[in-house]
């Protein structure tokens, strides 16, 4: 098994940082644009190896695809972060671009990859890179609500004074700000709707901060956040290595699924070594339903932004 991620930045690191101790491939190559950035980051990694005692080799590359040659699994997180005040949104001239370049190459040389999209906007540039690769539409999985339930889990852990283990929780929708849609009527305490727990104005407390959690972190930290959002491309990546079929919500091309077509957007999916292997159709409410609609207006105006 061989993994690349493209960008050694902040998140991509981290991301090699995680799939590297969990050891879920035999060569993880780090690809940035900046001359001897990933190569520093992956030997810094890898000497921790003598420390923590995994078996997987980081290999650091500047910009050269052919180190990337015959990836299995490719996680794209090149392009710049969003600083404080501003939305995931405004970073779409740059990182189109960027992430358009970064698909071609990689495709040249692992045309069988699986694509894990990270940049931002997510939905979008998962959007790009499909029609950038043209892959079948099953290898290409945006990540945002991996991190989104995670956050959501989180903040109601929080709240209850649980441990987040014990808390499950679907965030689907769109990556956005606005568009994200924390499913509270869903969420359980190990199987007990956390509504027999938390009141209803609590519950919409904890959504709104879930939808914010993103530019919360910015503007704490000044740019956006990574552990998080590396353990939840790692979390991804461990499913489609070995298998598990986990459900996932992930960015994913819809035909016709949650009512919208020709967009990607995030539905819980079976992630297993073929990708995302099937749809799960949430029965959602009546109120579900119509926020799912405008999250899909809000990803679709921003789809068509895009260049031709
Ligand atoms: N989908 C999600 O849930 C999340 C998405 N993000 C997004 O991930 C992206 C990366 O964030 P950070 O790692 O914090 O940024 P960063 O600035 O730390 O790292 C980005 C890296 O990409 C590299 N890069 C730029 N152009 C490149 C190219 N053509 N080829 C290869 N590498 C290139 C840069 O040199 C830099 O090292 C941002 O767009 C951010 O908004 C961040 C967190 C969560
Ligand atoms: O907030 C950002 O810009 C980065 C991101 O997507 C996240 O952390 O959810």
């Amino acid at each position: 098994m061989k993994i690349t991620v493209v960008g050694a930045g902040a998140v991509g690191a981290t991301t090699a940082d995680n799939i590297i101790r969990r050891e879920l491939a035999e060569e993880v190559v780090l690809l940035d644009i900046k001359e001897g950035v990933a190569e520093g980051k992956s030997l810094d990694m890898y000497q921790t190896a003598a420390l923590l005692g995994f078996n997987t080799l980081p290999v650091g590359s500047t910009n050269d695809y052919e180190k990337t040659k015959g990836s299995d699994v490719v996680v794209i997180t090149s392009g710049l972060p969003r600083k404080p005040g501003m939305t995931r949104e405004e970073l779409i001239g740059v990182n189109a671009d960027i992430v358009k370049s970064v698909t071609q190459n990689i495709l040249k040389y692992s045309p069988k990859a699986i694509l894990v999209i990270v940049s931002n906007p997510m939905d979008t540039m998962t959007y790009l890179a499909f029609r950038e690769a043209g892959v079948p539409k099953k290898r290409i999985i945006g990540m945002g609500g991996a991190l989104d339930s995670a956050r959501f889990k989180t903040y109601l852990a929080l709240e209850m004074g649980v441990t987040p283990n014990d808390i499950n929780g679907m965030v689907i929708g769109g990556h956005g700000d606005t568009t994200m849609i924390p499913l509270t009527r869903l969420a359980t305490y190990n199987g007990i709707p956390v509504s027999r727990f938390l009141s209803e104005d609590k519950l919409a407390k904890i959504a709104a901060d879930t939808m914010v959690g993103g530019a919360t972190l910015t503007k704490l930290i000044g740019t956006s956040a990574w552990y998080a959002p590396g353990a939840a491309t790692a979390f991804i990546v461990e499913s489609i290595v070995r298998n598990q079929k986990r459900i996932v919500p992930c960015s994913v091309y819809l035909n016709g699924e949650y009512g919208q077509k020709d967009i990607f957007m995030g539905v819980p999916v079976v992630i297993g070594r073929n990708g995302w292997e099937k749809i799960i159709n949430l029965r959602l409410s009546e109120k579900e339903k119509a926020a799912f609609a405008k999250s899909a207006e809000a990803v679709r105006a921003m789809n068509a932004v895009l260049p031709a």
